[in-house]
């Protein structure tokens, strides 16, 4: 059986498509991926037989024929693909890697496009760029703007929120909570050492390490990132409609960060359920606030399947490889 075999069906022109290669297609954020790419046909996916998936040779080979290559694998399975790829010298592949391996590194562009006016751009031109874990997506996108705007300094004592469905722990965690044996709500990272913490804080420009405690929920997916924040103890005693400035300033026109009105259905019940943006690649960004009592709440909502995982990952392969975003 070849190794090169293509998903879809040859249109007219496909000769002229780049060519992917999803590593680790089965797993749960390569699924993701692999039925966006499939739903969109703006590029040839090439596949491995199932037998020669984790055979280095037949990876090679499939790779010399392929632009772009996104990982879906373990941190050391991804550190070897990426090994692979550098012996093959400025002939290899571009590469996308949504695993934690690579996401401080500094010849690794970071894929959260939002995060800055040139983050794009940057993404553009890179070779290598690693694609965002899901909550310092949520994380990031709440904190960067304000950290940039002066309202919050960067060795505010910060406190990050968060809670997951139970596709973020990929394939054993999702086996876990539907044979029953997982528990119906953990929190977890008490250990002060979740794997997402040194990007939150590098791309938030943190001096102060958060303090971050996720948590996971009897749910499929959907995720809430929240930061709480005593107005009266930042410089200038900012307010709501402060914060909500500078988050409306960074993002507008944008295609998939909504900040909501300060007003809305949520901050009027004082409410927010996870899982309203599921299969979307959006991310949208409320303030809650009282001014009786100077206290803030800042909430990302987002798929971490989506936004968090597979959607941002099509939206870098699309930067990275020209297309038109989508
Ligand atoms: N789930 C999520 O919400 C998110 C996950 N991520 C990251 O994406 C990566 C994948 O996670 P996820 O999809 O959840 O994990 P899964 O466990 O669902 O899938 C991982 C897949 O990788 C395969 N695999 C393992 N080693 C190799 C190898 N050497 N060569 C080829 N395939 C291999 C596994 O196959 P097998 O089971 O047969 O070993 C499995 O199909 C991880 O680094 C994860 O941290 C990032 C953002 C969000
Ligand atoms: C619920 C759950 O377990 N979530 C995962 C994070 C999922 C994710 O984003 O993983 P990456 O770091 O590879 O991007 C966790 O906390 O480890």
């Amino acid at each position: 059986m070849s190794l090169t075999d293509t998903k879809q069906a040859p249109t007219a022109g496909a000769a002229t498509k780049p060519a992917v290669f999803v590593d680790g297609g089965s797993g749960t954020t390569g699924l993701g991926i692999n039925e966006r790419l499939r739903l969109s046909n703006d590029v040839v996916v090439k596949t491995i037989p199932d037998d020669k998936r984790k055979d280095p040779a037949a990876k090679k080979a499939l790779m010399e024929e392929t632009d772009l290559v996104i990982l879906c694998l373990p941190d050391d399975a991804a550190k070897e693909t990426v090994a692979l790829i550098d012996s093959m010298g400025a002939s290899g592949p571009k590469v996308l890697d949504a695993s934690t391996a690579y996401r401080v590194a500094p010849d690794w562009a970071y894929g959260f496009a939002e995060l800055a006016p040139d983050q794009a751009d940057k993404i553009r031109a890179a070779k290598k760029v690693s694609n965002p874990g899901c909550y310092p997506t949520g994380a990031i996108a709440l904190l960067r703007p304000i950290v940039d705007a002066g309202l919050l300094p960067p060795d505010y004592p910060v406190t990050v929120n968060a809670v997951s469905g139970y596709s973020g722990g990929g394939k054993s965690m999702i086996a876990s909570f539907e044979d029953g044996s997982a528990p119906s709500f953990e929190l977890y990272g008490l250990g002060f050492e979740h794997k997402h913490l040194p990007e939150m804080q590098l791309y938030s420009k943190l001096s102060r390490r958060p303090i971050f405690i996720p948590s996971v929920g009897n749910y499929r997916q959907g995720m809430l990132v929240s930061v709480p924040l005593q107005l009266d103890t930042l410089p200038g005693k900012p307010s709501g409609a402060d914060l909500h400035a500078a988050l409306a300033r960074r993002y507008a026109g944008s295609k998939f960060v909504s900040v909501m009105p300060l007003q809305n259905e949520a901050t009027k019940t004082g409410r927010l359920e996870p899982e309203a943006l599921n299969e979307t690649n959006m991310l949208e960004l409320y303030v809650f606030a009282s001014d009786k009592y100077h206290q803030a709440v800042l909430v990302a909502r987002l798929d971490n399947l989506g936004k968090g995982a597979s959607g941002a990952a099509v939206q870098n392969m699309q930067l990275m490889l020209g297309l038109p975003e989508g």
